[in-house]
């Protein structure tokens, strides 16, 4: 029997999503965003030159068919570097979630569109009800708390991080996500004590349809500095139905998750993890592509395309990334074994060259090794789902297979 492996580049979107006028960053909609597209123009026009140089280099992903996807996606013609042949079999895949977040994204390439709206709180100052805030201090045991507006998590760190310090209150906000998270420092305030005040709100938060509340600790001092830790943890809200880990898990296939997914899916369905920056992941990756069971299913997320380079519109820092896993993939693809199905694909945009700091709404592309070659042209994000189940022999329970 086969193995199958889904890696997700989070936040690795190629524009043209139908909706995307519907969603926005700030007041701007994200009708024109397209976070591979152009950083791929960037690359090709010298505008991203800071530790790496010129036209994107990603060989594996464009013949796998990125440049076709993407021209499929949006319409662009495929820049420098997407422009080669096409030996592999690729879509561009279209979500229908009313959310353009992490969880809604795998969700629904796992088989299941969110079935509600995400709630999401106002860009006011304060953000949070006071009845949350309450709830914050009656917990973590503190005065009140630091934040409570909408922010990208480094600015906030560097605007609240010495106050934290401090007087000890935890620093809470969020973004046009249905995110509610909590900035604290690991050794002021406590790693352990972090965790378990989000574990504690979570529920609360759950029942508002608020998606995930996340700890976000950090290290360092006003002086050195302060920098965020791999000890972020998001505890989401449960998946609405059986996902494909669920489908086959229960057909009694291993399923190994590789980063955030475990997290995101509230480990339902899944054996175990691999944790770490992602070069760790990518290791965790190699090593199940060398040892992982006959019909094992591994899922992975790469987040620091979305999470250190998207939501910091850093065009260079992104496309030393895409680079960096291209490199990486392209070790990995030999190591899969005859009859293995690889597929590469994203959850949502998080376009560097846009405005604002937040997700895009887009499609994404789904490349795929170890499928009959050839263009699938516009597709379903269920779709993936169902041939993942489709492949390893199971009956998919929504969606519609490839293969
Ligand atoms: O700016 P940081 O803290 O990275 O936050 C980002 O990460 C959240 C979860 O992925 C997103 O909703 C966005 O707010
Ligand atoms: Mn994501
Ligand atoms: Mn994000």
């Amino acid at each position: 029997m086969s193995r199958a492996f889904l890696v997700v580049l989070d936040s690795a979107g190629i524009g043209g999503a139908p909706d995307a006028g519907e969603f926005f960053n700030g007041d701007v909609p994200d009708t024109d965003a397209n976070t591979i597209g152009h950083i791929a123009q960037a690359c090709a026009a010298g505008r991203a030159e800071d530790g790496r140089s010129g036209p994107l280099q990603v060989p594996v992903l464009a013949s796998l068919g990125l440049g076709a996807a993407l021209e499929a996606a949006s319409g662009m013609a495929p820049p420098p570097g997407l422009d080669g042949p096409v030996t592999g079999a690729w879509a561009a895949a279209t979500e229908v979630s009313r959310g353009k977040d992490t969880p809604s994204g795998h969700w629904e390439l796992a088989g299941v569109p969110v079935p509600w709206d995400w709630h999401t709180f106002p860009k006011a100052d304060p953000c949070f009800p006071p009845e949350l805030v309450e709830e914050v201090c009656r917990l973590s045991g503190t005065d009140g708390i630091l934040g409570n507006r909408h922010a990208s998590g480094t600015n906030i760190i560097e605007e609240e991080g010495a106050a934290h310090v401090r007087n000890g209150r935890p620093i809470c906000y969020t973004s046009v996500d249905s995110v509610f998270q909590i900035a604290a420092h690991e050794e002021a305030f406590g790693l352990d004590r972090l965790l378990e005040l989000c574990a504690d709100l979570a529920p609360r938060l759950h029942d508002m349809k608020v998606g995930r509340v996340i700890a976000r600790p950090f290290l360092g001092s006003e002086e050195t500095g302060w920098k965020r830790t791999s000890n972020r943890k998001d505890f989401a809200i449960a998946p609405p139905a059986p996902t494909l880990c669920d489908w086959l898990h229960e057909a009694g296939h291993p399923v190994h998750a590789v980063g955030k997914i475990g997290d995101i899916f509230s480990m339902r369905g899944i054996d175990d993890v691999v944790k770490g920056e992602d070069a760790e992941l990518m290791e965790g990756l190699a090593a199940l592509a060398d040892g992982a069971e006959d019909g094992a299913f591994v899922f992975a997320n790469l987040v620091e395309f979305d999470s250190l380079y998207g939501h910091r519109r850093d065009v260079s820092g992104y496309a030393r990334a895409l680079e960096w896993a291209d490199n990486a993939l392209g070790l990995i693809i030999p190591r899969l074994r005859a009859g293995d199905l690889l597929i590469v694909t994203a959850d949502h945009g998080n376009d560097p060259t846009f405005s604002g700091t937040d997700h895009t709404r887009e499609r994404v592309p789904v490349l795929m090794q170890g499928a009959v070659p050839g263009g699938r042209g516009l597709v379903d994000f269920v779709d993936v789902a169902a041939t993942v189940a489709d492949h390893l022999g199971v009956t998919p329970k929504n969606g519609k297979s490839f293969l």
